[in-house]
């Protein structure tokens, strides 16, 4: 007789292949999927053992003529009706578990000998050994055998128990220092504010040492901190913003009095904008002689920062960076703003912040500088950040020296980290290592899973759904044109599109190619991004695939508003969506001349047709995406190739096709509404 495949006998036993690849890998036996093929003693091994459930259950059921796993089922059933049953005993007890438990674990907590829990489930087609996990259901079924009541314990992960933070009570806040970033356009002097700054308010306890760029520095004046964020401009701001990390209280927007309002500066105040961040301006440059201070306010105002003095609430600081005047000025405006601001944080306990600059030293290992958001960080505390962990070696501040502590707001380098955590990752302090380690394994664990399902963010499709739901009341969007005239035209009509129930919010709007800042911004802003008669630059292309954020190309506006105006209205045009068509196996890999690799496949299921997509899979994960350039049977080019024959497969791009691949061969299919 000849081998036989995991599939044929699960087909024979009357259980799924997924089961009899859990029970063949619970006995030792190797398998990889439902193809692999078992030798006669394992074959005969499992149906010895899956007899013995048969005629136990058969004797118990009275010759019933189910079989194998449906017995299981059905014995599995009949414990639940004899527990809700009328003549049920009373439980003699109630234990919680969580959804999945290993029967160890399970037998201790219902005082039942492993063995017992071990035979119970071998007579029920369940081959187990201590350490195997089983799952609720099954637990139930256990529990009922012994006349225990086995209920589900709340289901918390490991991050909700350690990093979910109490709420502070009114008394234990304490004011701490405004972190501060400054924006505005390219050669506005954003860099030489932020160095004038720092030189002119060095304290003298200060003085000395050396200033090392960790990523922000601390100031002070009239003994208040203020803490400013080093990397000028937008970009930083919005990346971290886009990992959920909003650590600005306040942004200074630097125009150049001689310049004027240019794109960035439009740019930087959406960008504000979007983050709900207050704006103070700074009218830098006031030393030229070509300064025009009141223009700079006229031409702001226009973008809804009115100074004070014209009845609004913007505050104006006239300075130059050059000859660092105004700076104290500047300084004392930012206090006067966190005053109103009333920022607070309780610094008694432990600490949690941002990561807000990472690298990895030579000689120190991981270096991370992190903003304090509440309590404070000490030496010796243990630090999970994202899947980064560890014991705080050293701490060390924006003048390079090694302090015990930091408290809110304030930054400083963490030396003792696994690894090099992710700028705008959180961080917290938790009581142990051995809990930084399980946070860290089971986010490596969601991590690999995510990977595996590829979550996207709002797609149109789902921005769509959401907004027929009613869940969604805001349509953000970004949108990108070729030239000013073209771009009004669309703003407008745009506009008009939003109703009573969706608003449409253009949060940015402007003339080039769609880079990566307008996708960080997307990304931060659950936006999606509209370019009319420009495209996408490769940067931004890839971080939009990263960030899954939408881009919509449009060349003509009847198109564009045609599209946007169903969506809010509910009526999209046909959805596209996929299907998979088949799934195959390579079982030989060779290299043709002239066609590159070609992946001598055998049909698992469905078909293969040519010049569909394929995502190449390989244990487990997909580790491409690509398109299927030819298909041949023997030296025969062909359409499709069907389940159970073998083919040859040549990809468009991808080179490096291994024996054991699945190609998971799929099409888009347009689906009207
Ligand atoms: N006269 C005058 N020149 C200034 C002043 N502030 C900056 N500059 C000059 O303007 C130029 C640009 O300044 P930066 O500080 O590099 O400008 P930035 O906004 O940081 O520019 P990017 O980093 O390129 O975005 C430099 O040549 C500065 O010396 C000022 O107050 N007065």
């Amino acid at each position: 007789m000849g081998k036989i495949r995991v599939y044929e006998l699960s087909k024979e036993l009357g259980i799924s292949s997924k089961d009899l690849i859990k029970h063949l890998i619970d006995l030792g036996i190797d398998v990889k999927n439902h193809m692999s093929t078992l030798e006669n003693t394992e074959v005969e091994m499992i149906r010895d053992l899956f007899n013995v459930s048969k005629q136990n259950i058969d004797m118990e059921e009275d010759g019933s003529k189910n079989k194998g796993h449906d017995n299981y089922k059905n014995k599995l059933n009949k414990g639940t009706d004899m527990k809700k049953g009328s003549n049920v005993q009373k439980a003699v007890k109630t234990i919680k578990i969580p959804s999945s438990i290993s029967i160890k674990e399970l037998s201790e907590l219902l005082g039942i000998k492993v063995n017992d829990i071990l035979k119970f489930l071998l007579s029920h087609g369940i081959s187990s050994n201590i350490n195997s996990n089983v799952d609720f259901e099954t637990a139930t079924m256990i529990g009922a055998k012994y006349n225990i009541e086995v209920i589900l314990e709340e289901q918390q992960d490991i991050e909700s128990i350690y990093l979910t933070e109490e709420p502070d009570r009114e008394d234990q806040m304490e004011p701490r220092p405004p972190i501060v970033t400054v924006m505005g356009h390219v050669d506005h002097g954003k860099t030489t504010l932020l160095d004038a700054i720092r030189k002119t308010n060095v304290t003298s306890s200060e003085a000395g040492g050396i200033t090392q760029h960790i990523g922000a520095y601390t100031v002070e004046l009239n003994n208040r901190k203020i803490v400013f964020i080093d990397t000028p401009g937008h970009e930083a701001f919005t990346a971290m913003r886009a990992r959920g990390a909003q650590i600005t209280d306040i942004v200074i927007l630097v125009v150049a009095a001689d310049d004027g309002v240019m794109p960035q500066t439009i740019e930087a105040i959406n960008h504000a904008k979007a983050a709900n961040v207050p704006i103070i301006v700074a009218v830098n440059k006031i030393d030229k002689p070509n300064a025009n201070a009141e223009r700079v306010k006229q031409e702001l105002s226009e973008y809804g920062l009115i100074p004070e003095e014209w009845g609004g609430d913007t505050i104006f600081v006239p300075v130059s960076a050059l000859r660092k005047q105004g700076i104290n000025e500047l300084l004392e405006m930012i206090l006067l703003l966190s005053d109103l601001l009333e920022l607070k944080a309780n610094p008694n306990k432990r600490a949690s912040g941002v990561v807000i600059e990472s690298r990895l030293d030579k000689g120190m290992g991981s270096v991370a500088t992190v903003l304090v958001q509440s309590g404070t960080l000490k030496v010796g505390d243990i630090v999970i950040s994202g899947t980064s962990f560890g014991r705080v070696r050293a701490l060390i501040d924006d003048k390079g020296r090694r302090v015990k502590k930091a408290t809110p707001s304030i930054p400083v380098s963490v030396l003792g980290l696994s690894e090099v955590p992710n700028v705008g990752d959180k961080f917290y302090v938790v009581p142990d290592e051995k809990i930084a380690k399980a946070i860290s394994d089971y986010r490596k664990d969601r991590l690999r899973q995510q990977q595996y399902n590829n979550i996207n963010k709002l797609s149109f499709d789902q921005l769509f759904n959401q907004i027929q739901e009613g869940k969604i009341k805001n349509f953000n969007i970004i949108l990108k044109g070729d030239v000013q005239g073209s771009l009004e035209a669309i703003k407008q009509s745009l506009l008009r599109l939003s109703n009573d129930e969706v608003h449409l919010n253009i949060i940015h709007d402007g003339v080039g190619a769609i880079s990566e800042t307008d996708v960080m911004l997307a990304s931060a802003s659950n936006a999606i991004i509209i370019g009319f008669n420009v495209a996408a630059d490769a940067k931004a292309r890839t971080l939009a695939t990263k960030e899954k954020v939408e881009i919509r190309i449009y060349r003509v506006i009847y198109d564009l508003l045609d599209d946007i105006g169903a969506a809010i209205k509910g009526m999209l045009a046909p959805k596209v969506e996929e299907i998979i068509l088949g799934r195959a196996e390579v079982r030989q890999v060779f290299k043709v001349p002239g066609a590159g690799m070609i992946a001598g496949s055998y049909v698992l299921e469905g078909k293969v047709t040519r010049n569909a997509q394929v995502r190449i899979i390989r244990n487990g994960t997909i580790i491409n995406d690509d398109r299927i350039s030819s298909l041949k049977r023997f030296k025969d080019d062909v359409r499709e190739v069907a389940q159970g024959y073998e083919c040859g497969i040549g990809l468009e791009r991808f080179n490096d096709i291994k024996v054991g691949d699945i190609l998971e061969i799929y099409a888009f299919e347009e689906i009207p509404r």
